[in-house]
């Protein structure tokens, strides 16, 4: 298992090893075992899976408050898309930043998305499906998003359209406005 820094500290791109054979091939996509040997010990509660049917379908940014923050682990399930992180905890050096990976069911990389973070989507191929571990259970309550155009964040989406979003996404909030319940160091 390769397990890379990107810019904001504690977001990682996680890239499980694959035993090729004739079959096709074999991955531990989550081992909490191997993963505490590389220092990620999280106690994962929920599995969410989703499918987008179009291209350029966009889901986040997305958070949930405390006490029900997720620690999430990202992967593709089938399809390609681009997974977005962005650091809002107050007092953060880098509060407003994002970082982004490309995921694909071909490359089997995950993103590795902390607490404090909004997360987010754009679908690169039809039919593309997430799968994410969460530690904490769906509170809705608690369920929050700040718009995924926000210029203030400047996500390079790689839109070629107009993006297929759901309604709530589509009335987020600007991060102007966000009062984050996220603080650095906590
Ligand atoms: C997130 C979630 C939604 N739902 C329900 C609520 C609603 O009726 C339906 C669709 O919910 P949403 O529109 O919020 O789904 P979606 O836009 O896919 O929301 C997800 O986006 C990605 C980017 C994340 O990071 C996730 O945490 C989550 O926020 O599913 C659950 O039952 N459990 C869950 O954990």
């Amino acid at each position: 298992m390769l397990i890379q820094d990107t810019a904001l500290e504690g977001v990682k791109i996680i890239i499980p090893t694959r035993f090729g054979d004739s079959r096709g091939f074999f991955s531990e996509s989550w081992s909490r075992q191997t993963f505490a040997r590389h220092g990620i010990d999280i106690d994962f509660v929920q599995d969410n899976h989703s499918l987008s049917a179009k291209v350029g379908t966009v889901r986040g940014l997305h958070f949930q408050s405390p006490p029900h923050a997720q620690e999430k682990l990202v992967r593709c399930g089938r399809g390609s898309m681009y997974d977005v992180a962005v650091d809002i905890r107050r007092g953060s050096p880098t509060y407003g930043m994002w970082v982004g990976a490309d995921l694909s069911f071909e490359n089997g990389k995950q993103l590795l998305v902390p607490r404090g973070f909004l997360h987010g989507f754009v679908t690169r191929a039809p039919d593309t499906e997430i799968i994410y571990k969460c530690s904490d259970y769906y509170a809705p309550d608690c369920d929050g998003a700040v718009r995924f155009d926000d210029p203030d964040i400047g996500i390079d989406w790689g839109l070629t359209g107009a993006a297929i979003l759901s309604d709530k996404d589509a009335t987020a909030q600007r991060l102007v406005d966000f009062d984050s319940p996220f603080t650095y160091g906590d």
